[in-house]
This record gives structure tokens, sequence and C-alpha cells, in this order.
């Protein structure tokens, strides 16, 4: 589904990744784990197309297509899907309308009718039901004055709608309490299907207690310098990062 390769990527200059290399098959739950500042939001904010980046190098195929060279509407439409570490707020666009034009969007996009209120609504009420989420919260003005934790919820809702082939998770269980992370946790399990693949950027091994890996990466300086199973998450849990960082930076000494 997803193959990087080398993928160099600056901001105002200053290099972040450093060379990456990845490959994600459909199925695949990939765990992205690192000190502060290595660059894990940066590779999340590249795949999903954000134009303060500067790519330096390097390729990104993602369903064939060479991912790259697309938009990112163009990327959200062929089904990459982001969930931001800090969610934006747009004041006078409800959840409902925002979410209702990027369904529509989508299913023109692969050729299917738009659907009608009637169909959204009953999608909306299945997939409110996955998340747990507050009727409420989505006929106000998409994440204004929502909580940490709502906003973190409400992404995983459209998650849910949009129904996404590549969905990134940039630190969803940050803010979020207890019974919010397994009700969050539980929704990505439920959405996981054979066809689609999960990357979750994530600083705390808990929240792989819900959703199990089947590969952690552990990004340090721009470069995934570890690969292992669950079992790297919890070893950097008990140990914490600074016997792989000697490691690395022997290595490009
Ligand atoms: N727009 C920007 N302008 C300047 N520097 C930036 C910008 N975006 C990212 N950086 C820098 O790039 C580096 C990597 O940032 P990034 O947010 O990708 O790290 P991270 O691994 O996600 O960190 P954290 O775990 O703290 O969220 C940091 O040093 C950061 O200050």
């Amino acid at each position: 589904m997803l193959k990087i390769k080398n993928l160099k990527a600056s901001v105002e200059g200053k290099m972040i990744l450093n060379g990456i290399n990845l490959e994600v098959k459909p199925g695949e739950v990939h765990a992205i784990m690192g000190p502060n500042g290595s660059g894990k939001s940066t590779l999340a904010s590249v795949l999903a197309g954000r134009e303060d980046y500067q790519i330096e190098g390097g390729e990104v195929e993602y369903i064939g297509k060479d991912l790259l060279d697309l938009s990112p509407e163009e990327r959200a439409r062929e089904g990459v899907f982001l969930a931001f570490q800090y969610p934006v707020e747009i004041p006078g666009v409800s959840t409902t309308n925002f979410l209702k034009a990027a369904l529509n969007q989508v299913r023109e996009h692969h050729g299917k009718p738009t659907l009608d209120a009637v169909s959204f609504l009953k999608l909306m009420k299945e997939k409110m039901a996955l998340v747990e989420i507050d009727q409420a919260l989505l006929s106000r003005s998409l994440n204004e004055g929502f909580s940490g934790g709502e906003k973190k919820r409400n992404e995983i809702f459209q998650m849910a709608m949009l129904e996404p082939k590549l969905a990134i998770l940039d630190e969803t269980d940050s803010g979020l309490d207890i019974d919010a992370l397994r009700i969050v946790a539980n929704g990505v399990n439920k959405l996981k299907t054979r066809d689609n693949a999960t990357i979750l950027i994530t600083h705390y091994q808990r929240l792989l207690d819900y959703i199990v890996p089947d590969f952690v990466h552990v990004l340090y300086k721009g470069r995934i310098i570890k690969s292992g199973d669950k079992s790297l998450a919890l070893q950097l849990e008990e140990k914490g990062y600074d016997w792989i960082k000697e490691e690395a930076d022997i290595v490009s000494a």
C-alpha cells in the first residue's frame, strides 16, 4: 500500500527527515515512536501533503501512485487520512456539514452517488455509536471550543465516516482520559480491515495494549533507527531511548 524510500524533507531550510524507509501493507498497523523532535509529526504531515515542508529527496509510492505528486486534496480523496496532533478549529462550519462535504467529495471521486440527507444521518448514527460521540458536538463548529479529548474523539469519528485506506493517527492518545482512550482504540480496531492500514504515532506503549501493532519503529533524527514487534514498545517503556540513540549515534559517527 505504501512504500517510502529514502524520504528526505526540510522545513525552513532545516533538514528534518533524513532518509526514511518504510513499507506498509494492507491490513497492517505500524506504530511510530521516538523522542520529541525526532520528526514523527513531520513524517505524518509530509505524507498528508502539508505544504510548509520541502521534499529534498526520495520516493513515496501509495497504491501504485506517486504520492508526492498528488495535492493534499487528491491524497485525501484517494483515502489518506491524517488525524492531527493538534486538530484545527473551523469556526462557522459544523462537523456535520464539514463531513457531509468531505464524504460526498470522496464518493464523487470514486464515481459513487452522493448520499442524501437520510442516508447520511443513518451513517452518522452508526459511526457515532462506534466512537460513542455526543450528537451535540456534531452540530457545533468543527473543534471550536472542544476539549482536547473531544477533539481527538472527533478525529476518529471523522475517520470512521470517511473509511480511509491509510489512516495516520498523530498522538491520538494524548489528552484522552482512560475511558476515552479505550473507546477511541476500540473504534480504531473496529475500523480495521484486511484492506486498510494504520500508522500510529504515539509516545506511550499503553495505547499499544489496546491497538496491537504489527510493527513498531523508532524514529530518531529523521531516520528509522530500529524496528521490531510490540515487544520493542515494552522495552522502550522500560529502558527509554538512550540505548537505541547511543547505538544509532555510534553507527552514524
Ligand atoms: N514549521 C516548522 N518550522 C520550524 N521547525 C519545525 C517546523 N515543523 C517542525 N519543525 C522542527 O522539526 C523537528 C521535528 O518536529 P516534529 O514535530 O516532526 O517532531 P516529533 O517527533 O513529532 O516531536 P514530538 O514528539 O515532540 O511531537 C523539531 O525540531 C521541530 O522544531
